[in-house]
């Protein structure tokens, strides 16, 4: 049997990157030979096994065809007469189609080599749209290496626009298209991962909100940059370090949506509680939070009360670095005049103050004071409202 590194690792390593994991196909060797190597087999559909040290994957070399519609329909010979150019044909892209042999030969039958010096994402063959998944995946890849140059081949591009026609993307999970882009959110350029989308009608199935409405969609990618603007100083810079969390991102995403329209996308893609609630939270109250000229008491406690910030503070405080980059897009992308004369640092530090001085108003106080029954919360409020108040 011969043992080849494949995909990833080979791909990464031509591009000066640091390579995180690292994947192999064997040729020539059947299951029970694995096992008897101290293998263990993992994959369920096709014969993945782990390495009995370093629980690396080894995948037997496969060819594969699409037999029905949807994402399980394939047909699988993972027999030993399988070779390896058959192998790397059935993969995505010519840059992810590239083999290492144990000599440290490269083994290129798809011209990967050129593309990544060239810096062209190219299907491989037409078997690239055999899997719906792959439209995601190279606008996620197209969103990593666009600090480097990288660009889709344009017969690639009119591929994944004919696949994302055919209605195919709806046949995919949404943990796995979720996947992608949380993935991709949390790219140094994440606004590429959507414009891709966008650019070959892939936002239809799963984020309709935003292909229905050119004004949200505007407002995603500029909220998007803006974060960029504020955590990457320097954006070509690989693993730049993501300050801003994924709740922080997809809220920034979701940024000109309404409420309604977040809570639909968020549960077609099932995104965790953690992430929609910002989202979520953002959307809700950014308008009465940022569109005004000057901060009320009233609806300070209002949106104190709604995001529950006394019991949730961690979650208030991602709340707020949600706001941030929605506060300070550049004046003429804000939305209403009122958000340009906004100076948000001295917003934020105003609504922490006055989270904190309301935060003081002690119930026991209240209670010892002879309120009963849905008076206490009454009088709590007005406490608080005080408290506020008199801060602003
Ligand atoms: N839908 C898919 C998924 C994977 N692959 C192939 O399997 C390899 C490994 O896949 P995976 O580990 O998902 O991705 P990587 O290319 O290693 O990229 P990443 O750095 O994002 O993990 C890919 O390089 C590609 O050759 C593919 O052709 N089509």
């Amino acid at each position: 049997m011969q043992v080849y590194l494949v995909g990833g690792a080979v791909r990464d390593t031509l591009l000066g990157r640091t390579v995180t994991e690292r994947d192999y196909v064997v040729v020539g060797a059947t299951p029970a030979q694995m096992l008897a190597k101290g293998f263990t087999q993992v994959g369920k559909d096709f014969p993945v096994f782990l390495h009995p040290k370093t629980s690396e994957e080894y995948a037997l070399a496969r060819t594969e065809r699409k037999m029905g519609s949807g994402y399980t329909g394939f047909e699988c010979d993972a027999s030993t007469s399988v070779t390896l150019e058959e192998d790397l044909k059935r993969r995505d892209l010519t840059v992810n189609a590239i083999a290492r042999d144990q000599d440290g030969e490269l083994i290129d039958p798809y011209h990967g080599q050129k593309d990544l010096q060239q810096k062209i994402l190219r299907h491989v063959s037409e078997a690239f749209s055999e899997d719906p998944l792959r439209v995601f995946r190279v606008a996620r890849f197209a969103t990593r290496y666009a600090y480097l140059g990288f660009t889709i081949a344009e017969e690639t591009l009119s591929l994944m626009t004919d696949m994302a026609k055919s209605g195919e993307l709806t046949s995919l999970s949404a943990e796995r298209v979720w996947q992608e882009t949380k993935r991709s959110l949390l790219e140094a350029t994440p606004e590429v991962f959507f414009k891709t989308l966008k650019a070959c009608n892939g936002l239809d199935d799963w984020f309709a909100e935003l292909s229905q409405s050119e004004s949200a969609f505007n407002t995603a990618i500029q909220t998007l940059k803006q974060i960029q603007r504020q955590t990457h100083s320097q954006p070509q810079e690989q693993d730049a370090s993501p300050s801003a969390p994924i709740e922080v991102r997809f809220a920034a995403f979701c940024s000109g949506l309404s409420l309604n329209d977040v809570q639909q996308m968020c549960k077609r893609l099932k995104v965790q509680n953690t992430v929609s609630d910002i989202a979520e939270m953002v959307s809700a109250h950014k308008t009465s939070l940022l569109n005004c000229d000057k901060l009320d008491a009233d609806t300070l406690l209002t949106v104190f009360n709604k995001t529950d910030a006394w019991r949730r503070p961690e979650r208030f405080r991602l709340f707020l670095n949600a706001l941030q980059p929605i506060a300070m897009q550049p004046s003429d992308l804000a939305q209403a005049g009122a958000m340009s004369s906004l100076h948000w640092p001295e917003r934020e530090a105003l609504i922490t103050q006055a989270l904190v001085a309301a935060n003081a108003v002690d119930v026991q106080h209240i209670i010892a004071q002879g309120f009963k029954g849905p008076e206490i919360r009454e009088a709590l409020n007005n406490a608080k409202l005080e408290k506020i108040s008199a801060l602003l």
